[in-house]
């Protein structure tokens, strides 16, 4: 982003563009999976290996989210979280910016079907993209 006032939902491409490839995502320590939604066996299988026992669904939409704008204005502000952060996408679409090596920021693009395990510790922030919606199962190790 260029200016303070920008709006986070677009995509903020650097000119020129600088596209991130995925394994360097992987570098930082995030973890990817593009899954079927019909076939959750291997969201099963991840979530029992990697321990997740609890899982609750997130949504953000303009119509039907209690504090909308705080709480899409929060989770743009950067922060961490002591846990990973796992997220895994159900409906709609958004963007996580992370710090690369260099401290600049990557911004990645996330829609249905994908899901994404940030470390635990690592800096953050989320923007919902033009569509302003997006559904998200979030999952924790505790039960
Ligand atoms: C759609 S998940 C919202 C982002 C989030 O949970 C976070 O950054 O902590």
């Amino acid at each position: 982003m260029l200016d303070e006032g920008d709006d986070p939902r677009l995509p903020h491409r650097r000119v020129p563009n600088c596209p991130v490839p995925l394994a360097h995502l992987h570098e930082l320590g995030v973890l990817t999976w593009k899954l079927d939604l019909e076939a959750t066996s291997l969201l099963e299988q991840i979530r029992s290996e990697r321990g997740y026992l609890y899982s609750e669904v997130l949504t953000l939409c303009r119509e039907s989210t209690q504090d909308f704008d705080a709480k899409v204005q929060g989770f743009f502000k950067e922060h961490t979280h002591s846990q990973e952060e796992v997220r895994f996408i159900l409906d709609g679409s958004g963007y996580w910016d992370i710090r690369d090596f260099d401290g600049k920021w990557i911004r990645f693009a996330v829609g249905k079907g994908d899901m994404i395990v940030l470390p635990a510790g690592m800096s953050h922030r989320f923007t919902l993209d033009a569509k302003n919606y997006i559904k998200a199962s979030q999952s924790e190790s505790r039960k």
